[in-house]
């Protein structure tokens, strides 16, 4: 009972593993927390980059089939004009017709600005904006492409400033030659620039937004915000134009910008019909705003979620040292419980005055020893010691002195018999027992006598005995239980019966006394 008791107290004391186990949770939790949000976090990052680089190359798609169109109108009234010029010849009649007709495309085409035709030496005879005759147009750049040599595509010019009008267009012209290839002038359609740059402008980019028509020789034709800088400008050198120029005619690029240090997210799309393109950008920044946002949001709530796992981590753990601790007040009240019964069973077997073993103790003792040697048949001895003319100590000597004398004859005698297994204990008032299991009579009567003269030795003076010294009678008694005894009583009774003799004998001896079951029932004598 005692050790389970123990054990059942020790078992909360192993608080060591839970706690590391409750820690290393911790941290593996945490861990996965920030490791899962953090890549989240980049993957919703690059779904956003993914959203707007898509959006750029949709948005370009659009801006170049705006632009492709515009100028396949242009071309298309171009060559009817030029077609008009070549059947109608150039009388007069044929003129008027021809500006009539132009100036209705004007009006009907929101998409053109000017359409306007002149002769091989750049002398207007038709100017859709102005009085013909007053313009010429030799000194531009298309007119001399044009005039170089027959060439019957459509010519896409450097933005100029009108000569009409002052603003800003791109040009389109095409060259009027005749049957044998002789230069005979040039028809030419203008497109205002801000037609282009107002769409680019309204568009949801920012404010650091970028939509840019260029021609494939880096040429820029329009620019959502531009100035006359912008058209001396070349892009020729951009990734965009040489992926373009490398066979990649659509496409998307993150670059930052060499002008002002922005990082953008561009989209590019080159038309297959004429030699143009167009670019869409919008900083990076801008394009993850929301993910951003997203992102601080996510964080916050993983912050949040990783503190609350640590603070419920530290809770347990408090519990676990909170539980720990009555574990070890539990231990200690329980040991000075077992202290407390260890005393209280000392004090039930144990005599208080002289230290032995004390009646009951005896008692269980004797039984025990009794029932053990009856089963092994193995012989078992018990002696009976009393102090001889102990009441005369007493009176002559007090009763203190009578309990000292008392305590140094149980010293002797425990001096003794000393034998794992032996028993000396405390029968009452002056009389002493001892238990010794596996011993016969003859060594029975030896350490009797041993006892007996080891009491003598001691010395103490005793003026009422008539050996003038204290002085023990021992009665003593030997057998197989069970053969020689039929109980424990039966052996006290033997050897009280011995002792009786002894103090019948002139007392200070040993007299062992004869087996219940002898055949002679005579008592032996010592010395
Ligand atoms: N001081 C002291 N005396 C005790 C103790 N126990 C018993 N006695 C005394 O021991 C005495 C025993 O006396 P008796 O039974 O007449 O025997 P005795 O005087 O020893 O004489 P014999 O036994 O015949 O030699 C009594 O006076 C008891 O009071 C004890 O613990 N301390």
């Amino acid at each position: 009972m005692h050790d389970t008791g123990r054990r059942q107290f020790d078992l909360p004391l192993a608080t060591g593993n839970p706690r590391r186990l409750v820690i290393a949770a911790v941290i593996f939790m945490c861990g996965v927390l920030l490791l899962s949000t953090a890549l989240h976090v980049r993957w919703d990052r690059s779904q956003a980059v993914a959203k707007s680089t898509e959006a750029m190359q949709t948005l370009a798609a659009a801006l170049n089939g705006q632009a492709e169109s515009t100028f396949r109108i242009a071309d298309t009234v171009l060559t009817a004009l030029i077609s008009m010029h070549r059947s109608g010849g150039h009388g007069a009649a044929n003129i008027g017709e021809l500006n009539q007709v132009a100036r209705t495309q004007i009006r009907e085409l929101g998409e053109l600005d000017g359409l306007y035709m002149s002769d091989a030496q750049g002398q207007y005879f038709l100017a859709t904006n102005a009085n013909p005759h007053t313009l010429n147009n030799a000194d531009r750049r298309y007119f001399q492409h044009h005039r170089q040599g027959p060439d019957d595509g459509l010519y896409i010019g450097q933005p100029i400033k009108g000569k009409t009008t002052g603003q800003w267009v791109i040009t389109l012209s095409r060259g009027i030659y005749g049957d044998d290839g002789s230069f005979q002038g040039v028809a030419l359609a203008t497109l205002n620039v801000e037609r282009f740059s107002g769409l680019y402008r309204s568009l949801p980019l920012g404010e650091q937004g970028i939509v840019v028509l260029a021609k494939r020789d880096g040429t820029i034709l329009a620019r959502s915000e531009s100035n006359a800088q912008t058209y001396l400008t070349n892009i020729s050198q951009s990734p965009m134009l040489q992926a373009i120029n490398q066979g990649t005619p659509k496409g998307a690029v993150t670059l930052t910008a060499i002008v002002d240090g922005v990082r953008r997210i561009y989209g590019f799309d080159a038309s297959p019909k004429y030699p143009v393109l167009v670019a869409v950008a919008m900083p990076e920044q801008e394009a993850l705003a929301a993910w951003q946002q997203r992102a601080w949001a996510i964080g916050g709530f993983a912050l949040a979620a990783v503190l609350g796992v640590a603070i419920m981590g530290m809770l347990v753990l408090r519990a676990l040292g909170k539980q720990s601790a009555m574990a070890i007040e539990l231990r200690a009240a329980h040991q000075s419980l077992a202290s407390a019964n260890s005393t209280l069973r000392t004090l039930a077997t144990e005599d208080g005055l002289t230290g032995l073993a004390n009646r009951r103790h005896l008692d269980d003792y004797l039984a025990s020893a009794f029932r053990r040697a009856r089963n092994e048949a193995m012989p078992l001895a018990f002696a009976l010691v009393d102090v001889d003319f102990f009441k005369g100590y007493n009176d002559a000597y007090g009763h203190l002195r009578g309990d000292q004398a008392l305590i140094e004859i149980c010293k002797a005698m425990r001096a003794r018999v000393r034998r794992e297994g032996d028993l000396v204990a405390r029968y009452g008032g002056e009389e002493m027992a001892i238990v010794l299991p596996d011993v016969a009579a003859e060594q029975a009567l030896t350490m009797a006598e041993q006892v007996r003269e080891a009491v003598q030795g001691l010395g103490i003076e005793h003026r009422q005995s008539a050996y003038d010294q204290v002085t023990v009678s021992i009665g003593v008694v030997a057998g197989v239980p069970g053969v020689d005894f039929d109980d424990a009583e039966a052996m006290v009774a033997a050897a009280d019966r011995a002792l009786y003799a002894a103090k019948g004998g002139g007392r200070n001896r040993v007299v062992l006394a004869a087996r219940q079951h002898s055949d002679t029932g005579q008592l032996a004598e010592m010395p």
